[in-house]
This record gives C-alpha cells, structure tokens and sequence, in this order.
C-alpha cells in the first residue's frame, strides 16, 4: 500500500509517495514558485531528479503535474491514502482525523491562528481530493502532539475571556517532528521513551524547541502562531508586545504590516541587514567577516540556547538534547556554539563526534560521561504516513 504525504506551503508543495511495507520511498519531491510563472516542480525516483515547468501554477496545477508523474510510473492506482500536513487545528484536534466536511470547517476556523500556512494546507486538500478522489485523506496536525501541554505552559497571561472565546492560548507547532525526533532518540539512546526528559530543536526556516517527557509534549517555544520563540530564518520570534503599536505609530505601519514585516523581513534576514534567511549562506559570509551575518548567527544561537535551558525548568531533569531540521543536521558550528552556552546542563561537545555528524548520518556529538547531545535527521513525510496509515487502519495513532 502507498501513501502520498503533502506538504503544503504558501508558495510551495513538498510531496513523498511512501510504501510503508517495504520501507521505500517511490517519488519525491517539490512543486515550487506556485503562483509565479516560473513555477516548476521537482521530481526524484530511483535516484534520479528532474525539473519540470508547471503551466498554469495553482495549486491544481501543481496536482496535476504530480499526478501525471505518478501515472507514468504506474504508481498512481496504488495511492490508498494521502497524508496532509496541516499546521494549525487549534484546540480541536489531539489526534489525526478523516477529512471531511466537518473537519475542513473545523480546518477553516483555525486559518486566523495561522493565517500563512492553515489557507495553504486547504488549497492543497481541496486539489488533492479532486485529483485523488479514490484515496482516504487525513489530516495529520503540527499542533496535535502539544496538546498535552500543562496550562501553565499553554496559557497567556491575558483577559481570560480572550482564551474563552478567541482561543488565544499557545498551540505549539512541529509537533509531527518533535514526536519523532522523540522516539528516534530513545532508540539511539538505547533507552525506553517512557523514562526519558528529552529537549529537542526543530531547527528549520521556522524553528522550535520542545520540552518532550515521556514522550509527550509539556512545554515548546511557538505558541498561538509559528511566530513565537526562537529566531527563524524571516521570523522574528518573540518580541515586545509593546512593539506592534510602537512601530505603528511611528512608521505609520498598519497592524498588517508590522505582522508582515515580523513574519517575513525578521529574523536571520533582518538581523542580517537583509543579507538573506539562509543559515548556510549566512555561515559563508560570517566566516568573511560580514558584521550583521555574524551578528544573525550569534544571536541565532543565543536565543536558542537560553529557551533550551528554559526547558529544564519545563522537564526538572534533562536526560538528552536533540538537534534536528535543515540547521540541526547539518550545521556542526550552531550545534558546537549552542552545547558552549549550555554547559549549564551538564552536557559537553565532542567536536569530532560534532564535525562527523552530517546529514544522513546523525548520532551522539557530546563527550563520554555528560548530558548527551544527538543530531537526529527528521523525516516528517514518514511520520505522517505512518500517522496516516494507522489512522486508516482504525488503530489510535
Ligand atoms: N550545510 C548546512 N549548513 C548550515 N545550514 C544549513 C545547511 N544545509 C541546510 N541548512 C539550513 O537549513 C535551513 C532549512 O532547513 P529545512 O529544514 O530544510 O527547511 P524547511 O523548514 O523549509 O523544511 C536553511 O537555513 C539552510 O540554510
Ligand atoms: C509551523 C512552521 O513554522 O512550519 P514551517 O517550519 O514549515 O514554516
Ligand atoms: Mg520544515
């Protein structure tokens, strides 16, 4: 049985077609610059990747293009269930859930909370139920696995009746990711899950950590919107609130626009005078000398630091830290920075152990006899089909 995972994003569609079975992956890819008419998809099968322009560039487009690459690989008959990645549900959804028209309204009234990823997520299931109509569609939610957070993680303090009826209380995102980054852990770590006090970094374009024990959720850094917590690529993170009316009045910037500029000029890109949201590009021109890349990369790596010893309040007692996202795998220098500022925790760096743990290939990076610290490589498309797969199969996911 295949599972199709979608991912999709603002702009983007990051897709996998998965046979859990036999443990492979058929097809992946990304459809990109939706929208734009240079939009195009990227196809990789059997080792092989190709670039393909997408006429039209919605998001029905971007569906039809993948799946006419399915059908010429025979593979689209196969397609028993699609996985959909949905960034908000809200207070509604502890668990993964069917799509159907309940569930889409119930989809629907989240888009406030998470007004950049939850209209990408519906586009992309209204396109995907049309194009796969055969196919049992599930919603698998970010902000599921936090829902066991205690309230005095989750809860502003704010006018009560702003939680009552608006539901402004912290969600928490990434939560497919933190959950398995969890459980991979306690594997490497040769431990039960059960028994472990894990913090773990989603190092992404957006970015969160997760206090993680006995693997369920007790407290993370975003809350009611991906834009709380740490500093992320074109995010801010957190900032005074003070700050919204501030910059309004004196820039004479509308709500709309203080938000937008919080969301998508912040961040590692803001920090950087604008340099970019890259960390790898940041890294190269710090490493030049480029005072506001090194300044994005330092701070970067404090906040994330300090919000990472925030954690050990959250768990009382930390038994491992885990990096993971495109940062967390590949950038030894903000793992090595980041374990410096965290001695606090008992854990120490094994630079070589550092340097050697890439992409593909993650593992313990602290010396014998501290705290230890691990890179695990994430891979939410497997984690949402297999959440996808035991929803199908009646089983509690
Ligand atoms: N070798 C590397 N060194 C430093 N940063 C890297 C490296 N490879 C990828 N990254 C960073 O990972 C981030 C993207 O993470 P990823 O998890 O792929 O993103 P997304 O959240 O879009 O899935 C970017 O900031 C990118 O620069
Ligand atoms: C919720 C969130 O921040 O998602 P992403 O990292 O995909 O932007
Ligand atoms: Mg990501």
């Amino acid at each position: 049985m295949s599972i199709l995972v979608l991912n999709c994003g603002s702009s983007s569609v990051k897709f996998a077609l998965l046979d859990l079975k036999a443990g492979t992956t058929h097809l992946s890819g990304l459809a990109e610059r939706l929208g734009a008419a240079e939009a195009s998809v990227t196809l990789r099968a059997a080792g092989q990747t190709s670039v393909q322009p997408i006429s039209g560039g919605s998001y029905a487009d971007a569906f039809a293009a993948i799946a006419a690459a399915l059908d010429k690989q025979g593979l689209r008959g196969g397609v028993r269930a699609v996985g959909h990645r949905v960034v908000h549900g809200g207070e509604r959804f502890h668990a993964p859930a069917f799509i159907n028209g309940e569930v889409l309204a119930a989809i629907r009234a989240c888009v406030p909370l998470a007004p950049l990823h939850n209209p990408a997520n519906l586009a992309g299931i209204e396109a995907a139920q049309a194009a796969f109509p055969e196919a049992a569609h599930v919603a698998v939610f970010d902000t599921a696995f936090h829902q066991t957070m205690p309230e005095v993680a989750y809860r502003y303090a704010v006018p009560e009746t702003w939680y009552r009826q608006h539901g402004v209380r912290r969600y928490g995102f990434h939560g497919t990711s933190h959950a398995y980054v969890a459980a991979e852990a306690a594997q490497l770590l040769g431990r039960p899950l059960s028994g472990l006090n894990l913090v773990t970094a989603h190092l992404g374009n957006g970015a969160s950590i997760a206090a993680v024990q006995g693997g369920r959720s007790i407290d993370t850094s975003m809350g009611l919107t991906p834009l709380e917590g740490l500093i992320m690529g074109t995010r801010s993170g957190d900032v005074d609130p003070g700050l919204h009316e501030f910059m309004a009045r004196q820039a004479g910037l509308s709500l709309t626009q203080v938000t937008a500029a919080l969301n998508q000029d912040s961040g590692l890109k803001g920090l950087s005078g604008g340099l970019g949201s890259d960390m790898r590009e940041l890294e190269a021109a710090a490493a030049e000398g480029h005072p506001g890349a090194r300044l994005a990369v330092a701070a970067f790596v404090y906040r994330l630091a300090k919000q990472m010893a925030g954690m050990a309040v959250a768990l009382g007692r930390v038994d491992a830290l885990v990096f993971t996202g495109g940062i967390g795998e590949n950038s030894a220098a903000v793992r090595a920075a980041a374990l410096e500022r965290l001695g606090v925790l008992g854990t120490r760096l094994d630079p070589q152990a550092n340097e050697q743990a890439v992409r593909g290939q993650g593992g313990l990076i602290s010396a014998p006899g501290s705290v230890p610290a691990l890179v695990v490589n994430t891979n939410e498309e497997l984690a949402i089909a297999r959440t996808a797969a035991q929803v199908l199969n009646g089983e509690e996911a």
